[in-house]
Order: structure tokens, then sequence, then C-alpha cells
């Protein structure tokens, strides 16, 4: 089990000013996919009880931590080759009619040359099929000894944080996504999780104050990620800007997308 700081202080300046974030992130939400197959039976989620065991989060359902992963050497080396990826860009999203390029990087692929993708107004640059090294770590995901051999992913999208000045504004993933599953390479950084809540309004029409959850902890070099079930439908996730990392990180979300 992962020990979580649960609403440190310091989380909570973090979550206030991500809440200022650009308008550029504000829509991240929005995504549609679309394409000619639905064919999900392929798409099972983790179920391998050893894994949910030992690296459920306490206090959520269906989040799933592992810090070591994989080496830290072994992490450097994938970043590094990973960085030199031609199909890296930075997205130009129409965001209220305006064109706004995203600070991130992306890069995405799919097992399937049909799949489309789309979010705020943007047609993701889609690539087919993984790249190599991609297709490894992927294969090193699917064994007995990790998320078990049935798991598979027919889309990837790859996020590139040249140093803590890049951020992920708070969002969820459409449910489409039946799994995601992230590995984290290179510099450490900070992950939070808020649960959504509708607040009731009062008698006057003022909405009651309720303190949402939040879950907090800090993605390793080389670490693993899951979320799969009702995750995107009951919290958002965010990495804050840090400004004191000046190292990057290059994040591989592997997906289960029903398109
Ligand atoms: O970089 C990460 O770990 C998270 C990225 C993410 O939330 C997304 O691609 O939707
Ligand atoms: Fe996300």
């Amino acid at each position: 089990m992962y020990n979580l700081r649960l609403g440190a202080k310091r989380g909570r300046d973090e979550v206030e000013s991500a809440n200022k974030k650009p308008k550029e992130e504000q829509n991240e939400q929005l995504e549609t996919a679309c394409g000619t197959t639905t064919d999900d039976s392929q798409l099972v989620p983790v179920t391998r009880p050893e894994f949910l065991k030992a690296y459920a989060i306490k206090g959520m359902e269906n989040v799933y931590y592992k810090h070591n992963w994989i080496p830290s050497t072994l992490a450097h080396q994938w970043r590094r080759e990973l960085n030199d990826l031609l199909e890296w860009y930075r997205p130009k999203l129409k965001v209220y009619g305006r064109e706004i390029q995203q600070s991130r990087k992306i890069a995405a692929f799919s097992t399937n040359e049909g799949m489309k993708l789309k979010y705020s107004g943007h047609d993701v640059e889609m690539h087919s099929p993984f790249p190599p090294l991609v297709e490894k770590i992927a294969a090193r995901l699917a064994t007995d000894e990790c998320l078990g051999k049935e798991v598979k992913f027919n889309h990837c999208m790859l996020n590139m944080y040249e140093d803590g000045s890049i951020n992920i504004g708070k969002h969820s993933d459409n449910l489409e996504n039946k799994v995601i599953v992230t590995v984290s390479l290179g510099a450490e950084r900070t992950w939070i999780m808020e649960e959504k809540i509708k607040r009731k309004k009062d008698a006057m029409g003022n909405k009651e104050k309720v303190q949402p959850k939040k879950f907090k902890w800090t993605l390793g070099n080389g670490s693993l990620l899951v979320m799969q079930g009702d995750v995107q439908k009951l919290y958002t996730h965010e990495i804050p800007k840090e400004p004191k990392i000046k190292q990057p990180r290059i994040s591989i979300t592997f997906r289960q997308l029903i398109y």
C-alpha cells in the first residue's frame, strides 16, 4: 500500500493555483473518440488479485499505484529514447472560438488505424502502430508478474513535461477510456486526485459548503499508476506546476479506448 499525503497544506496552495489554470486546460475532458470498431471484448480491466491487493490506494476504489515498477536507470533510459520520437507536437486547441497552443507536447498512437480522437476542438494526430519501445513497455505491463496477460491497450498518449513549468490542469478523462495505466519516466511530479461532488443548494439558493476529499502523492521515476472502473466519473486529477523542478518527465498513458 502506498503512503498518501492527504490534504496537506502545501497541496492546498498548489490546488488553488492550479485552479487558475490557463484556458487551454479547461476543456481537456471534452475528448471524443470515434471510429469504426467497438469490439471491446478484448478490453478487460486489471483483475490480478496480487496486484490489486498490493497496490490499492487507501480510501479510493479502482486506483492502484506501484512506486518502483522498473529500476530508475531503465526509466531514465526509456525517457531519453522516447524524447527522440518524431511524433511529438503541441496541439492547437480551440477554446471559446480562439486558437490556443497547448504548452504540453503530446504524441498519440493507436494499434488500429481507424481510431480518431478529438479534444478541445483539436483532431489528435494519431499514429499507428505503437513505436517499438512503447510496444515493449506495453508487453512488460501485460505479464503474469504485473497486470496480467489479458490486459491489452489499443491507444496510448504520451505527455512531455520539459520541467516543472509544464503542468496538466484539473480534469477527468473520457469515460470511454476503460483503463488508463500511466508509466512515469524522469522527474518526480506531484499527483492530485479530487473527489467530484455535486453541491446541493439550501433554501436560500446558496450552495452548501463541502470539502471534497483530496488524495495527493508523488509519481516516482519508473512508477506505475492504474485508474479503471468509475474513477473518471468520481474524481478529477492533475499535475500542478512546480517551478523548482528543472528536470524533464515523460508519461505514457496506456489506454483501453472504446471507439
Ligand atoms: O502525465 C500524467 O501522468 C497524466 C496525464 C493525464 O492525465 C492525461 O494524459 O490525461
Ligand atoms: Fe488525464
